[in-house]
């Protein structure tokens, strides 16, 4: 709880001025609201007095009682705006510290968290700070103002008459407490709905010519249905509770009024209240169901805030993959590829997986080699490269840039050196010109588009395109072939210059003569100064310097063409079958 609070603090702290500006409001609004009811009393009074007595003061008053309703009106206003504004900009803050936190973990963290779980429940959860921050501070405020002046003045006015307001004061009480409990309770159950079935809809329609191709429909439909039926129920649960009971606690405020009527007019009767005194009385009663309803959402904004903060402190605490490390100063990261990479024994084990992925892999590159990677699906490839490009972390000890032990550089000091065009190109939902910038503001050299284009085999395709590079690409390309997305992918990694450049199956969705033409401009005559590539094809590796063949995350052989094709079987059976193939397109 203690922590909570701090956390609270934390953020409320830096805008301590606006709150207190807040609460002077709302002292000025309970004290406007209590000030009404006396001239309301002295006013009803007066009425009673005949025509002639008194009716100049009676003007007065309403005149007073008008303008007390304007002060009330302004004072309201401003004690919302001076609290709420600065719940707001906590919001905002928050936000901004959660995505930056998010982003700093790893892929493990990803790989345990479900992204549109961790979007909603963050959501959530500020959503719970921003309402314990305005609204629950305005009703603490309000709440303890309201519970301590009203009751006061009825105490004044009648003990036993405020003694009889307190039992239906306790039932409306205890009636919204139960009320907000059910739709608290069942717009979690919705959210939770409603993250399914937007998954569930979200992978129907990217898997679309899947369940075209296997003609499964039906069972597509029946799953989405599914889902859709218990949000339909649990949303007309929360509206049952919104039309019907939630007006009817609003409304059982009147009881309050009924029995101070009742207990009240015998209090007349007797001759111990005046009828002006009681219409007091009654007003008052009015300004007291106010607060109790409020305690009921109040207690239920703290409940829900609380148990948001506390899992955004799960977050808040975790620590980031590169919390420990520092950045490098710019001399020292400019020189950090001077003397290549080294790679010594390296294993490498997931998170969640039982055995090592990678064993015992040594291998350096020099600045200016090509290297080819090749291996069996699952062999290890995407991992090793991992490896290197900081994605994946392993231990110290078993990556060098130069000298410098890669498990102390910070992530970004090695991704401003190593760019990697991965096997699964993610497009952003803009035009393919932006897509190529992206990233692109904090470098000082660039490449010229045209001719990025132009070397990633693009050119003609986008000059055939009506919008050429002002082109939407859709979520996530979606108007694009597969091969299209992966040669605007590299033409982004093209556009700022890198040390070293790894290409991860990148021809595999290319033809022959394209992939003769990007051999010939990306890896032959390549801007980066070394360039590491991943393919299967003989045709692409037996350019490089040299290729590493990797078998079961061990490296089985390592060599130029002519003397793989000697020491690898893996090697020479994937040329012979590559030859055989285009014997057969040939014949
Ligand atoms: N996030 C992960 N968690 C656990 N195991 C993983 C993870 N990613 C990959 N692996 C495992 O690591 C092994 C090597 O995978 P990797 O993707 O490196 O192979 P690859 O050679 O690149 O395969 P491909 O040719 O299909 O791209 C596989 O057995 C895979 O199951």
């Amino acid at each position: 709880m203690f922590s909570k609070l701090k956390f609270l603090l934390n953020y409320t702290h830096q805008y301590r001025w606006w709150y207190t500006g807040g609460i002077i409001f709302l002292i000025l609004t309970v004290w406007v609201s209590v000030t009404i009811p006396e001239f309301i009393q002295k006013s009803v009074d007066l009425i009673g007095t005949g025509p002639d007595e008194g009716r100049t003061e009676f003007y007065h008053n309403v005149l007073l009682i008008f303008a007390l309703a304007l002060v009330l009106i302004l004072v309201r206003t401003f004690s919302r705006i001076l609290i709420f504004f600065p719940a707001r900009l906590i919001e905002k803050q928050l936000k901004g510290e959660m995505f930056k936190k998010l982003a700093s973990f790893g892929k493990d963290y990803y790989d345990q968290n479900p992204t549109g779980n961790i979007i909603s429940r963050v959501n959530n959860d500020i959503n719970g700070v921003r309402m314990i921050t305005g609204f629950g501070i305005l009703q603490i405020g309000n709440v303890l103002l309201s519970l301590s002046v009203t009751p006061y003045k009825m105490w004044k006015m009648s003990p036993a008459l405020t003694l009889y307001v307190i039992v239906p004061m306790l039932i409306v009480f205890i009636a919204v407490r139960i009320g907000m409990a059910i739709m608290v309770k069942n717009t979690r159950l919705r959210m939770d709905i409603l993250q399914r079935l937007s998954g569930k809809t979200i992978s129907f329609l990217s898997g679309n010519s899947v369940i075209k191709n296997y003609n499964i429909y039906s069972y597509a439909e029946e799953e989405v249905q599914k889902e859709n039926l218990s949000l339909f129920d649990k949303t007309m649960n929360i509206a049952w509770i919104r039309s019907f009971i939630l007006p009817l606690l609003g409304n059982l405020g009147q009881i309050l009024k009924i029995v101070v009527l009742f207990a009240g007019g015998m209090f007349v009767i007797n001759g111990e209240f005046t009828i002006g005194e009681l219409t007091e009385y009654i007003a008052y009663s009015a300004l007291l169901a106010q607060p109790v309803m409020g305690l009921g959402w109040l207690l239920t904004v703290l409940q829900q805030g609380f148990v948001g903060i506390s899992s955004l402190q799960t977050i808040m605490n975790r620590n980031g993959v590169d919390d420990e490390r520092k950045l490098l100063p710019v001399h020292e990261k400019e020189q950090l590829f001077k003397d290549g990479i080294h790679v010594k024994n390296l294993s490498y084990t997931y998170h969640n997986g039982e055995r090592p992925e990678l064993k015992d892999i040594s291998f350096s590159i020099e600045p200016g080699q090509v290297i080819g990677l090749t291996g069996k699906v699952g062999s290890g490839k995407t991992t090793l490269i991992n490896c290197l490009n900081g994605y994946l972390r392993p231990e110290k000890g078993m990556v060098y840039f130069g000298e410098k032990d890669a498990a102390f550089l910070r992530g970004e000091d090695i991704r401003s050196l190593v760019r990697t065009v991965t096997q699964e190109v993610f497009l952003f939902s803009d035009t393919i010109e932006n897509n190529i910038f992206l990233g692109a503001e904090k470098f000082s050299v660039k490449a010229d588009f045209e001719d990025v284009v132009y070397k990633s085999a693009f050119a003609d395709e986008l000059t055939r395109m009506p919008m050429k590079e002002k082109t939407l690409v859709g979520e996530k390309g979606i108007m694009l072939s597969g091969g299209q997305k992966q040669r605007i992918s590299l033409a982004r990694a093209l556009y700022t210059p890198c040390d070293l450049l790894i290409l991860d199956d990148v021809f595999s969705a290319v033809d022959t003569e394209t992939e003769r033409f990007l051999i010939q401009h990306v890896i032959k005559n390549h801007a980066a100064k070394s360039v590491l590539v991943v393919s299967n094809r003989i045709s692409v590796l037996e350019k490089t310097d040299f290729t590493i063949v990797l078998e079961d995350g061990r490296l089985a052989a390592k060599g130029n063409h002519r003397d793989l094709l000697k020491q690898s079987k893996f090697y020479s059976d994937i040329l012979n079958l590559q030859q055989e193939g285009h014997k057969k397109t040939k014949g």
